[in-house]
């Protein structure tokens, strides 16, 4: 893990910082004065009672140490909210860091990630780098200060006495090694649980109507609560850890304290030592244990906080997808597409295509069929620059695609992949998605072209109808035609339909057909599909195989 990331992002909120530093150093610094005011105090009691005479107005005393007390305690308070309020606004930022760099990850990285990794690490790891952060930016500070100071003062009291302090760092540090190495690998592994708990979670509300279908419900239910047993399990072990450190570590500077008590009786008692002097050791030596127990505590979140911090270190340093901000801008293209001697395989696969050539010239209507598996849409993929080639070039109006900025690339298409990608929302905001000022004309416009003017009207609240996860509470041809005037709203030089007819029966097909000639003018379009009707729309068929893409006669479509 860099420092210098952490540096840099803590540099970010330096007046915040600083603050804090400045807050939580005052607070150290008036609970630094606490004991020689009471041991004055005492002191002062002590010899008045026993009659002799006292040097200090012991009102002014006690006036002193009551305006300390509530110094310190606005100081606490100030110190508190800050760093809550800086250390949330540091995950907050590093929250839409992460959302944007894994959204700038290229598919492939989605392709291997699991889902539930991500979001643990969204949401349930960096609640632990909230802990983290809170309770070290408030208190770690203000801590070392006290131990610090506390020390300082013992030095100068008694000298001799104070060397136990220096002869403790060894214990403390094995200490906290061999506590802080098991913490660490405990929080490992309850964050491996945790995440699978997400991932499962997650998987199995999406297979929830197979899970019903199939009646499986037992299973998965054992299966989950056997993951979270898992976890509480881990989760505790973590606790009793983590709770046994700070205590221990204080019982150590207690027990050591009153060891030096013991054998120093008669040094510290001796001929001539004011009292108010013992008492002064005394509260500071038993000052001393608060900032090691807390200091330990904080040692210890640290400890689970580092997978954590290494984990987004590695996520944040992985390069995301190239060309977002690099390569030119186009406007409006006309929709000229070549491949040229493409190679190209998924990662551990065998090639899917090992020389594709293929020329489709601007306004053309294409339809590509083939088997199953054979790569229609693996073509369609490297089109988009989801994948890259790993030989041969792929073209836009004669121009390599590598070479144009990514987004501006993908405007130029309208897509409509095999699997709608819908979401939860109304069927306006999912046609127009994502375009918040999108125009209702036009968003109708588009619902009409895709033939899905008359269900939409047929909805309980037209346009505005919530449409649930993924277009749930919709038909699979429904679906498919929202998707379709989603494509078609951008009017878009370009439309890719991959089987986006597959769901529609017959009659509306031939429709969507009929009322294509029209909105298809002056685009080029691909269309995947098997189906007569769509294939009847085509000026060519070509028919993608293992040796590349062949064109095929009207007759055999
Ligand atoms: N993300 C991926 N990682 C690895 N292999 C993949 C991936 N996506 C597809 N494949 C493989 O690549 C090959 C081509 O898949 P593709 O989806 O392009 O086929 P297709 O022609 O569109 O098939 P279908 O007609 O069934 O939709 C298949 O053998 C498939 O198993």
């Amino acid at each position: 893990m860099s420092l210098k990331f952490w540096i840099e992002w803590a540099l970010k909120f330096k007046r915040h910082l600083l603050l804090i530093a400045a807050l939580t150093l005052l607070s150290s610094a008036a609970t630094l004065a606490l004991p020689w005011l009471a041991a004055q105090l005492l002191g002062g009691v002590l010899a008045g009672s026993s009659g002799q005479s006292v040097s200090l107005d012991l009102t002014q005393v006690l006036v002193a140490l009551v305006v300390i007390l509530v110094l310190m305690t606005l100081l606490n308070i100030a110190a508190a909210v800050l760093s809550e309020s800086s250390s949330t606004r540091i995950l907050t930022e590093l929250r839409k860091r992460i959302y944007a760099h894994v959204q700038m990850m290229p598919i492939a990285f989605h392709d291997d990630a699991r889902r539930g990794d991500i979001l643990a690490l969204t949401s349930y790891e960096v609640g632990n780098l909230s802990d983290f952060l809170a309770a070290s930016l408030a208190n770690a500070p203000a801590q070392i200060v006290t131990a610090l100071g506390a020390v300082a003062v013992l030095f100068l009291i008694d000298p001799a006495m104070a060397l136990i302090v220096p002869l403790l760092v060894p214990a403390f540090y094995v200490l906290a090694k061999v506590a802080g190495r098991r913490l660490r690998e405990v929080s490992q592994k309850v964050r491996g649980a945790e995440a699978e708990l997400i991932a499962i979670t997650e998987r199995d509300l999406a297979m929830l109507p197979a899970i019903k279908s199939f009646a499986v419900e037992a299973e998965h239910r054992k299966n989950f609560a056997a993951a979270a047993e898992k976890s509480r399990k881990l989760a505790l072990g973590q606790a009793r850890l983590n709770a046994f450190i700070g205590p221990v570590m204080a019982l150590f500077a207690a027990v050591a304290a009153i060891g030096v008590l013991l054998v120093a009786h008669d040094q510290l008692s001796g001929e001539g030592r004011p009292v108010s002097e013992l008492f002064a050791f005394l509260l500071y030596a038993a000052l001393l244990t608060r900032p090691v127990a807390g200091l330990a505590n904080i040692y210890g979140i640290y400890q689970m906080a580092r997978g954590t911090l290494a984990r987004l270190e590695g996520v944040l340093s992985l390069e995301p997808e190239p060309g977002y901000d690099e390569g030119d801008t186009i406007g409006r293209a006309d929709g000229g597409i070549a491949f040229e001697q493409v190679e190209f395989g998924y990662p551990g696969r065998a090639p899917v295509f090992r020389d594709l050539n293929l020329e489709i010239a601007p306004g053309e209507i294409v339809a590509l069929t083939g088997e199953n598996g054979v790569g229609k849409s693996t073509l369609v993929r490297l089109l988009l620059r989801y994948y890259r080639p790993d030989r041969g070039t792929i073209r836009l109006d004669g121009r390599d695609i590598e070479a144009l900025q990514i987004q501006s690339l993908r405007r130029q298409f309208g897509y409509v992949p095999q699997r709608a990608l819908l979401f939860n929302g109304t069927v306006s905001a999912n046609i127009a998605f994502g375009k918040a000022d999108a125009c209702p004309q036009a968003i109708a416009k588009a619902a009409r072209l895709a033939q899905a003017e008359d269900f939409i009207a047929s909805l309980p609240d037209g346009l505005d109808t919530e449409i649930g996860d993924n277009g749930v509470r919709l038909s699979g041809g429904q679906r498919q035609r929202i998707a379709l005037a989603r494509a078609l709203f951008c009017d878009p030089p370009i439309l890719i339909l991959d089987e986006a007819t597959s769901m529609f029966d017959l009659e509306s097909e031939a429709a969507f057909v009929e009322d294509c000639v029209e909105s298809l003018e002056g685009r080029t379009v691909m269309i995947i599909t098997h189906r007569p009707a769509s294939l009847a729309l085509a000026d060519r068929v070509l028919k993608v195989g293992p040796g590349g893409v062949r064109e095929i006669a009207s007759d055999a479509r």
